[in-house]
């Protein structure tokens, strides 16, 4: 039988049921796969000169033993062994705990390599590596990987070793010459011996690269390949829609579009007008004016006998949009209707059966939109708001709901463009990078929380000219109920220091739907001056009259998060303030702050959110439906990202692709991951 990759590691040389089990239990079956266990890192054996070796290096030696090694029990278990090496002119320690089996191998005038921590002062190694035996015996670099305690590096290296000889030669490559040759990229069976068996770190980053490209390119070869397949074969619903009443409708709104609301309406009614289906994703900083966007493509697929449906995370936002949508549309028309959890069973049933028989036309709500009895006459867009905060599989629901309807996804939190294209890498995008005319940028002031008083005296000045006022309450994590007992301490402090002058209201999530809404309504029409709040006003609210915003604890929310407070002031024309308290203990707790002071611009506020707490926190790790990578990083990878996207958009759109021999291997895996057949890989 002639060596395959698909062998299972059992064929290699050395490796016996019993390590065939242990291999298994890393998720190893072939020979494959034990090829494509990357190293999470390589060990840096080079010999070093100790007089240029700064304090707490790791560094490897040779040296001769000089002195007899002597042994300190410790207690059960625990040893300590020094010798005395004479390396180059240096005589050290060198300290091993817990190997005093070492000794018998450490006899007086033999040679020995060590690798650990060098310590300066004391002239002392804490060895964590031992060879006997002189340096060139050793590699340089030895890779070190993920095994969970299963089995030791050394024997995991040798199946290695059997694994690449076995299959000498077998190695096909999946990228074509001419993509090697212009990235400078190594070939697969030279990639691979340098990652596994590098002699340079140059080796380790160039095969690096290699494999990175790769993994990404295929991953965006999937990703378009679903896009693709989509427009070519699921036909969405043609929103023929009237011109004319659109601009009637445009002309009506109490304000003019920005350029970029202007652009992205013009997207959304081209895409709605053809008979491709709408699946896109429209990412606006906060305040730029999502919503009218939102309003009116529902209405143009309204007059075009469509209805619209307009679905958001929290009721608070989901009533809120409701209240705007209603006084926009409803003069031109437009049967608007709520509901929620909390809409009671009577007039639900109503509400459904007007909904059936196409009586309304736009049905604005919570997660209660999804439910299966929820059933339109005619879908012709669904929106939902927040994107990100629905997982995946609400997102499916969705789009499965009624007849092919044209799915528009918002989302107020800029999202940095590796994640964007990776995360929602099958979606179009829309983006609105500009800010309505006339606004102020947002003072932001950070401070220690000793500070409050004055800035209770700038809150004050601000009320005093009769404006408003957001207070978010210390935030304790996991703990809901702590944090409404932190915003009702707040709020009686407060109460009690405004008293006889200006209302301060309470809001958080465990109040009753009916006392938000009450609260929510005395706030955005001025009868309370100060909401004391936990985060449920993160997302949406819109009152433009209020121009303060103050955030306890802020060292203790994301980048992106305190950006979307920050966005509930400065929605009007007049000067907005923003006041976080923070105590950060570390640096890049400070830097955060820092960041928050010096920029207003939502996708620089991501793009260092995503560098400093990495992919996987950005969306919150439940919800991120985030792709896992075996090699590729998505922080430091973006370019090769960006490229990969290039190309396989190229390679997509080019007939070369699909018939060369080159690309078999990649086609071959195109197909596997069913991304042709309109099957999702979420
Ligand atoms: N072109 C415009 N000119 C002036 N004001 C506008 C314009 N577009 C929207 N607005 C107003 O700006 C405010 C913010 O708009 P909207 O609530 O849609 O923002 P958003 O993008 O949803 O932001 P967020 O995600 O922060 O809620 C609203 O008061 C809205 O009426």
């Amino acid at each position: 039988m002639t060596p395959s990759l698909h062998d299972s590691v059992t064929e290699l040389k050395g490796v016996g049921k019993a390590a065939g089990e242990q291999l298994e239990a890393l998720g190893i079956h072939s020979v494959y796969d034990l090829l494509m266990s990357f190293p999470y890192r390589h060990e840096d054996f080079r010999l070093k000169d100790l007089t240029e070796t700064p304090h707490n290096e790791r560094v490897t030696i040779e040296g001769r033993v000089e002195s007899e090694p002597t042994i300190l029990f410790l207690g059960k278990n625990r040893s300590r062994l020094q010798v005395r090496l004479l390396a180059g002119r240096h005589l050290v320690k060198a300290v091993f705990f817990n190997q005093h089996y070492l000794k018998a191998r450490m006899t007086l005038g033999t040679v020995v390599t060590v690798t650990g921590k060098w310590d300066r002062g004391r002239q002392l190694i804490n060895v964590s590596n031992f060879h006997d035996g002189p340096k060139t015996e050793q590699s340089d670099f030895e890779p070190v990987y993920s095994l969970k305690s299963v089995m030791h590096q050394k024997t995991f290296r040798r199946f290695m070793r059997s694994a690449l000889d076995y299959t000498e030669g077998k190695h096909e490559e999946s990228l074509p010459n001419d993509t090697l040759v212009a990235y400078r990229i190594p070939a697969i069976s030279e990639a691979l011996e340098m990652v596994h068996f590098p002699k340079s770190p140059e080796d380790v980053k160039q095969a690096r690269r290699r494999f990175v490209y790769e993994e990404l390119l295929v991953f965006q070869l999937k990703m378009q390949g679903i896009k693709k397949a989509r427009k070519e074969t699921e036909l969405g619903v043609v929103v023929d829609y009237d011109l004319e009443k659109v601009k009637v409708f445009i002309e009506s709104l109490p304000f003019e579009l920005t350029n970029a609301q202007k652009r992205v309406v013009n997207e959304l009614c081209v895409e709605l007008k053809s008979t491709v289906r709408m699946n896109r994703l429209l990412q606006g900083d906060v305040g730029s004016g999502k919503t009218v966007v939102a309003a009116i493509a529902i209405y143009a697929s309204i007059t075009a006998g469509f209805q619209g449906a307009l679905m958001a995370p929290t009721e608070i936002l989901a009533e809120q949009h409701a209240a705007t949508l209603a006084e926009w549309l409803e003069p031109f028309n437009v049967t608007v209707a709520f509901l929620s959890g909390s809409t009671k069973a009577k007039a639900r049933v109503s509400l459904l059966e007007r909904l059936e028989s196409g009586e309304i036309d736009l049905l604005i709500g919570t997660h209660a939109l999804i439910q299966p009895d929820v059933v339109f006459k005619n879908p012709g867009l669904v929106i939902t708001d927040e994107q990100h905060r629905f997982g995946v599989e609400q997102r499916r629901v969705l789009r499965d709901k009624g007849l092919n309807p044209n799915v528009l996804f918002m989302t107020a939190t800029p999202i940095p463009r590796t994640l964007a294209i990776t995360v929602f890498g099958e979606m179009d995008v829309s983006v609105l990078d500009e800010l309505p005319a006339g606004r102020k940028e947002i003072e932001t002031h950070w401070l220690k929380e000793e500070s409050i008083l004055p800035v209770l005296q700038k809150m004050e000045k601000e009320l005093r000219a009769g404006r408003q006022a957001y207070v978010i309450c210390p935030l304790i994590e996991e703990s809901d109920k702590l944090d409404v007992q932190n915003a009702v301490d707040v709020h009686s402090q407060l109460t009690q220091h405004f008293k006889g002058q200006f209302n301060v209201g309470l809001m958080h999530g465990r109040l009753h739907s009916d006392e938000k809404d009450a609260i929510m309504r005395e706030f955005s029409e001025g009868d309370i001056h100060v909401l004391v709040s936990t985060t449920v006003v993160e997302v949406g609210v819109n009152v433009p009259n209020a121009t303060f915003m103050l955030i306890y604890d802020a060292g203790r929310f994301g980048l992106s998060q305190l950006h979307q407070l920050r966005g509930r002031v400065g929605r009007g024309a007049d000067q907005s303030y923003c006041v976080l308290l923070a105590d950060p203990k570390t640096d890049e707790g400070k830097e955060r702050m820092q960041t928050m002071t010096e920029t207003n611009d939502g996708f620089v506020l991501a793009e260092k959110d995503l560098e400093l707490r990495g992919a996987g926190d950005f969306f919150g790790k439940k919800q991120s439906g985030m792709p896992e990578f075996k090699i590729a990083d998505l922080v430091h990878d973006f370019r090769a990202l960006d490229t990969a996207r290039k190309d396989a958009e190229k390679l997509l759109n080019s007939t070369y692709f699909w018939e060369a021999d080159e690309y078999k291997i990649l086609r071959q895996q195109l197909e596997a991951s069913g991304a042709l057949g309109n099957e999702r890989i979420d």
